[in-house]
Formats: structure tokens, C-alpha cells, sequence
């Protein structure tokens, strides 16, 4: 949770120095409220971690957890790459100005219209995740009389303890090269051969919200052995080492919880020893974080309708927003703490199963989560560690409008995103003139 969420002398639930109430009094609910103080500490203080315990590091932030034109602007402002991984995401830090160099452009199936916009935009560094895509890039590059920065997507082989659906850096899994039958040695030769291709580095991302170290150990092991054998086979020097993202936050205030300075300072040791015994130069670190700077920074405000008691079942109680919003308790069985935003100083010590207004029996956002007893309809719920991943995965299922977004800092309020009108939802619909004619 945001270390700016405080109860204020309402008794209402404040953020960055705003009243909850008064934001969804302006900016109408469901709404998603980040805090700015939250997220630039964040970025600073991973920097500062990295720094202390390694000589050339870089942070990128993955645009993926949540990404807009000012976020853009501020992840640019605190020093940080960014991390995209499409067109859209590629499009919003250009529109943002965000500095081409600065980008990681990411994807298992880019196409060739964004390889080649991502030509066009000068973009840093292309992640190449598979031999297809290495073709293509190169046949581009010769195009265009141009040479293309990459890094290698690499699957380490290694299990991190999180949802089956956001683990990525095991044997089966769609990312990356394999470590086996030399796919990856097979596509460093052929980068190395290219006059069009620079080979930068190489990248591995073990998966998400992981909240334990020993797997980040491992696969930074592993790149190692690869960097290593890089050098020796081909005497080639690999300058950059991307151990990717997937730092978990707390949902819940009993959520384990990954101590990233301990992390930080286990994986550089690990890289400086592993260097210095192999000689070989060492290469430049790079984390690419995207929940962890984000996560705790955001809330979801909704407003609560119907209330259904069913005895001896459950309580039900509708907000005005649900899976549409924030699909993660559906998709992952994620689970959130929540805290009543008008009525902060109550006891939350009674059940209820909080469900959204989506035509879905799984729409559920919250199961038994303790809210005060005197829940009435009209009520503010806030839904906390909402900054990433519920925003840039929300929809318009039932044509639901996609809520607001504003960020917050020090008593003030700027609207980032805002909220879709009903013009909106069918701004794309076309009427063939056959159905016009009457
Ligand atoms: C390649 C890559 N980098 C970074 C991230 C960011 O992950 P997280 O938001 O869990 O830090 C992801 C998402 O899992 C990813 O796929
Ligand atoms: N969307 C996922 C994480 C996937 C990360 C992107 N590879 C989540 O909400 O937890």
C-alpha cells in the first residue's frame, strides 16, 4: 500500500494528500487513483539498490504493468528505460517523446509492421525471441542500410513459485530461445555473422509476482554459463545482461513479500564473482520491473450498489465496476485488501463477498474480505495495490465504458486517462449501407 494512504479528519481515506471522497465526488467511480510520490520513490530507490551493489547498471520499467502518455513522461524524468512490447505501447512513448534509445522493444510474434516502425523509431534495443524474427530483422536492417541493437530472449529453464499463467522463463513456455539443441548458440551465430545485427545482450524474464529469490538466483546463473560459453566459443563479449522483471508486491497484509535489496545485492555478487573467475568483462545489469513500481502505488475506487444478504450463504455486495476493470481475481484468483473509503475509522470486521456488475456468476473482485457492518449502498470501496495490471488489462465486456485514471501528489489531482463515454464504447461500430435504407 502507498505509504501516502492516511485516514484524514474526515474519516475518510486520503491519498497523495486527496480525499477519496472528494475524487470520486469530481471524477466520478470506478476510478483509478496513482499516487506519483509512490511510483518516482520507487524508481529512484531501485536505481539507488542496483547502483550501490554493482558498477553499470540500467532500470527499464515494463510499460505492460500500466502505460500512458504521462507515465511515459515521468518513468523518462526519473532516468529510467522503458520497456514496451507492441505498436501501442511502442506509439504511446513516441507520442509521450519518450528517447528512442531508451526503449526494450519486446514480443514473441512482433510483426514486421512493428519491427519496421520500430526501425523507423530507432528503438534501442530489440528483445528477438525467435529465429523468425531474427531473419526478419535482418532482411529490415539491410533494407534500410541500418544496424539493429538487439539482445537474445533466452528461457532458462527454471520454475518460479507463481500462477501456472504468468510463468514464463520454463522449457514450455512461449518466450524466448531454448538452452537446448543449441537454439540459442545457433541464433548468436548468426547474429554475430550479420553486418546488419548487433548482438547486445541477453535477456530472460522467469515470470511474475514471484516473491522469492532463489529462482532469480538460478537464472542469473544460467545467463551467466551462457555469456561465459558466448565468449569462449566465439570470443564474443555479450556487454549486456537483462534478468527481466516479475518482482512480487503485497496484495494482502499477510502476503509475503521479496526484499529487493537483499535480491539486488545476492544477484550482482553472483554476476561480479562469476565474472572475475571466468575473466571476462563485465557486463552491464539490467532489471526491467513493472508491478513492483507501480502495484502499491495505485487503488480502485468503486461505488457500492445492492447489497444481498443470503443467510447462512453470503453477503453479496455490487460495485460499479468489476472483471471489466480489474479482470485479475477472475483470471488468477488474485485476492486484494479493501477498506471502506468513507467510513475508514470503523471496524471492517464483517464478511462480504464484493462482486462487480458484469453478466458473469466469476465476476467476483473480493471473497470474504472484511468491510464494516453498516455497509450501505452509496458506500466507497477502495481496492488496494491496483496500480498494475488492472487498468492495462481492463475491457469493454457488457460495453462497459474503461473508468478514469488520475494521478495524485501532494493534495493534487491530474486526470491521465480519462474516462470513456458512452460514444466511446461504439466509436468503432460501422453500419454497412445495406441496413441504412430505411
Ligand atoms: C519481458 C518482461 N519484462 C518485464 C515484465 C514485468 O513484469 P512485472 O510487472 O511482474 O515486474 C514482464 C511481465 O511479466 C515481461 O514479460
Ligand atoms: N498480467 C499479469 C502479469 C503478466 C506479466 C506480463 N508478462 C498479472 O496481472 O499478474
Amino acid at each position: 500500500m502507498s505509504e501516502s494512504v492516511i485516514i484524514n479528519e474526515d474519516g475518510n481515506l486520503e491519498i497523495g494528500g486527496c480525499d477519496l471522497v472528494k475524487l470520486a465526488q469530481q471524477y466520478d467511480t470506478p476510478l483509478n487513483i496513482l499516487d506519483e510520490e509512490h511510483i518516482r520513490n520507487k524508481c529512484r530507490k531501485y536505481r539507488r539498490i542496483l547502483e550501490q551493489y554493482y558498477p553499470t547498471t540500467e532500470l527499464a520499467y515494463a510499460g505492460k504493468a500500466f502505460l500512458s502518455t504521462t507515465i511515459c513522461k515521468i518513468v523518462e524524468e526519473e532516468g529510467l528505460f522503458l520497456d514496451v512490447v507492441s505498436e501501442g505501447e511502442l506509439f504511446t512513448a513516441v507520442q509521450a517523446g519518450f528517447p528512442g534509445d531508451k526503449l526494450l522493444f519486446h514480443g514473441n510474434n512482433k510483426t514486421s509492421r512493428e519491427l519496421e516502425y520500430a526501425l523507423d523509431c530507432n528503438v534501442g534495443r530489440i528483445v528477438v525471441d525467435s529465429f523468425l524474427e531474427l531473419e526478419l530483422i535482418e532482411k529490415l536492417a539491410q533494407k534500410k542500410s541500418t544496424r539493429v541493437q538487439i539482445y537474445f530472449r533466452v528461457k532458462p529453464g527454471i520454475e518460479a513459485h507463481t500462477h501456472k499463467y504468468i510463468l514464463t522463463g520454463q522449457e514450455d513456455s512461449k518466450f524466448g530461445f531454448s538452452l537446448r539443441q543449441d537454439d540459442i548458440m545457433k541464433a548468436v551465430n548468426f547474429a554475430i555473422k550479420s553486418s546488419y545485427i548487433d548482438l547486445q545482450g541477453l535477456h530472460c524474464h522467469i515470470g511474475s509476482q514471484i516473491n522469492e529469490s532463489k529462482p532469480y538466483r538460478l537464472a542469473a546463473k544460467t545467463m551467466m554459463e551462457l555469456l561465459i560459453s558466448i565468449q569462449k566459443i566465439y570470443n564474443y563479449s555479450i556487454s549486456e545482461l537483462d534478468l527481466g522483471g516479475g518482482m512480487g508486491i503485497k496484495y494482502r497484509s499477510d502476503d509475503s513479500k521479496l526484499d529487493i535489496d537483499s535480491l539486488m545485492n545476492e544477484i550482482s555478487q553472483l554476476i561480479l564473482d562469476m565474472a572475475k573467475d571466468s575473466k571476462i568483462e563485465l557486463p552491464k545489469l539490467i532489471f526491467e520491473p513493472g508491478r513492483s513500481i507501480i502495484g502499491e502505488a495505485g487503488v480502485m475506487l468503486y461505488r457500492v450498489g445492492v447489497i444481498k444478504e443470503i443467510p447462512g450463504i453470503r453477503n453479496y455486495v455490487s460495485v460499479d465496476g468489476g472483471m471489466s476493470d480489474n479482470i485479475r481475481p477472475a483470471l488468477y484468483g488474485a485476492e486484494y485488501s479493501a477498506v471502506v473509503a468513507n467510513k475508514a475509522n470503523y471496524p471492517h470486521n464483517n464478511s462480504y463477498t464484493v462482486v462487480g456488475k458484469i453478466c458473469e456468476s466469476g465476476d467476483v473482485l473480493l471473497q470474504n474480505i472484511d468491510l464494516v457492518d453498516n455497509l450501505t449502498p452509496g458506500d466507497l470501496l477502495t481496492v488496494f495495490s491496483c496500480g498494475a495490471y488492472t487498468y492495462s488489462m481492463s475491457s469493454n465486456y457488457n460495453r462497459l465504458p474503461k473508468p478514469a485514471v488520475v494521478l495524485v501528489n501532494q493534495g493534487q489531482a491530474d486526470l491521465i486517462v480519462r474516462r470513456e463515454s458512452l460514444e466511446d464504447v461504439i466509436q468503432n461500430d460501422l453500419i454497412p449501407e445495406r441496413f441504412r435504407r430505411n
